[in-house]
């Protein structure tokens, strides 16, 4: 029984195929398109791979580019199924005030960060940094708890943001350096420094409300660069939103043999 997972972000629709829909399923297959250029996957290299036989994506770009996603899909008898955020679903339980308001994403990313914490050792509180076109930051305590998140600016928006709201600011790429001496290196470390600041404090918010150390962990497709500026040992787990997804459609498998 294969299985697509679909991680469709601001910037990028990411896909995995898998020979099962369960945690440690072999990978068949996988790419990932631009937003602007999803509309050949039909015709192109989803016309290439084994038929799924279940669908389960998270998305956040609009309606629209949900519609012309499942356009591509299409060519397949398989039903799209997207993960709303729920109450509580796979160990996870969701602090947010509205629940399914919170970003598919990230809610998904963070069943896949409790789930690979328990595969390694005891409970934990966990800090959960993704980096892509915006950066969160989540806090989940040792019961799998999600206490609440920061939503901020991506790298790359900080800098378009200050280029257009300034006369004199342009924006060459430069180093993250500890004292800044020329513009670029100034812009780049700013940005990487405003992430990385955010996290700190999200880490020590979480250790005094939970007294019992968090374990790092980051993913997103910007997440490398960010690591060696961290204030922490931070593990980069890139799959954490298919890992996730795995998880749930195994979970749903299971309890209805079907979603
Ligand atoms: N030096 C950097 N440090 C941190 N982040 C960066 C850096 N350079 C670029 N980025 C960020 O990385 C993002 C691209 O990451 P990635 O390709 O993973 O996005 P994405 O995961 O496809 O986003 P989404 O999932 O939202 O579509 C850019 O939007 C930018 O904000
Ligand atoms: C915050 C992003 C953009 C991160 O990808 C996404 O998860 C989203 O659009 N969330 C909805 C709002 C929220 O999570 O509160
Ligand atoms: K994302």
């Amino acid at each position: 029984m294969t299985f697509l997972a679909l991680d469709v972000g601001n910037t990028r629709l990411k896909w995995t195929l898998y020979d099962q829909p369960a945690a440690g399923a072999r990978m068949l297959a996988q790419g990932a398109e631009f937003l602007e250029q999803i509309d050949r996957l039909g015709d192109g290299v989803w016309s290439q791979i084994p038929e799924p036989t279940r669908m389960l994506g998270c998305i956040v770009a609009g309606q629209a580019v949900k519609h012309r996603v499942q356009e591509q899909m299409e060519l397949w008898n398989v039903e799209p199924r997207w993960v709303v955020a729920a109450e509580a679903e796979a160990g996870l339980t969701n602090g947010y005030d509205f629940p399914p308001r919170l970003g598919a994403d990230r809610w998904v990313a963070m069943i896949g960060a409790r789930h690979h914490m328990l595969r390694r050792g005891p409970a934990r509180p966990i800090i959960l940094v993704m980096v892509g076109t915006a950066v969160t930051v989540e806090a989940i305590d040792q019961h799998g708890r999600f206490l609440g998140g920061l939503i901020l600016p991506g790298h790359g928006i900080m800098l378009r943001a200050l280029e257009s709201g300034t006369a004199g600011l342009h924006v060459p790429t430069g180093d993250v350096v500890e004292f800044p001496t020329n513009t670029s290196d100034a812009l780049t470390s700013g940005g990487t420094f405003a992430i990385a600041g955010a996290c700190e404090r999200m880490y020590q918010n979480l250790f005094r409300h939970c007294d019992m150390q968090p374990l790092c962990l980051m993913t997103g497709g910007a997440g490398w660069k960010m690591l060696p500026s961290m204030t922490r040992p931070y593990e980069l787990v890139e799959s954490l939103i298919f890992d996730g997804l795995l998880v749930i459609a195994q979970g749903r498998e299971a309890l209805n043999g079907a979603f």
